[in-house]
């Protein structure tokens, strides 16, 4: 299974805590690819972290930047790309994620979502009073989003990632040989 050579991008979609960053960066170590995170290449770039630039630009001046990135890397070929949460609620977004690579939607329950992201201060969004509840509302609407995007859905919860990462290239594997 390591060092598998599969044809083109992957992108991964999915909520706040689904993994994405670190299935990404897994994924693209066993599938021979270059990783990127479009929360971290935006970091970079801007040299501020998440919490400044939506202090700063607010949320619509962070979703302008995600949607040059996400445009900016995958015109890149045999990459693994893992996007923020909320990249799929722009239709250009989506339509890009859909045509210039495979992808895969990590899905996970608000409660394991919740658990995986309440230490953490770093996603703006879910500093609030009740972000559980803030999870829910999102997960409502952008669920069937994710859906409209994805080429393979992978239940997440209560896997850990070395397992998800099996499954995964099982998968993989799968629908490269269609
Ligand atoms: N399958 C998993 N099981 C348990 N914890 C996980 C799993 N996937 C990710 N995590 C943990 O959840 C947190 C959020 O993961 P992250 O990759 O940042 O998610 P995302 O990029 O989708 O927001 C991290 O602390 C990570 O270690
Ligand atoms: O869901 C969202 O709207 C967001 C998700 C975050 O990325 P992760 O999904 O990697 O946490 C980051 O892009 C930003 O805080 C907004
Ligand atoms: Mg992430």
């Amino acid at each position: 299974m390591l060092g598998m050579k599969l044809p083109g991008n992957f992108f991964l979609v999915g909520m706040m805590g689904a993994g994405k960053t670190t299935v990404g960066r897994a994924l693209a170590k066993v599938s021979g690819k270059v990783f990127y995170d479009t929360d971290h290449e935006i970091e970079s770039r801007t040299g501020a972290k998440i919490p400044i630039i939506f202090e700063v630009e607010g949320e619509a001046g962070f979703r302008r930047r995600e949607v040059a990135m996400i445009k900016e890397l995958s015109a890149q070929k045999n990459i693994v790309l893992a996007t923020g949460g909320g990249a799929v609620l722009n239709p250009a977004n989506r339509a890009i994620l859909r045509r210039e690579g495979f992808v895969i939607y990590l899905r996970a329950s608000v409660d394991e979502l919740y658990l995986r992201t309440c230490h953490d201060k770093n996603r703006p969004l879910l500093q609030t009073e009740n972000p559980r509840q803030r999870l829910r509302e999102f997960y409502e609407i952008r669920d069937p989003l994710y859906c409209e995007v994805a080429d393979l859905v992978i239940d997440t919860s209560r896997q850990s990632v070395h397992s998800l990462l099996q499954v995964l290239m099982k998968e993989l594997e799968l629908h490269a040989d269609r």
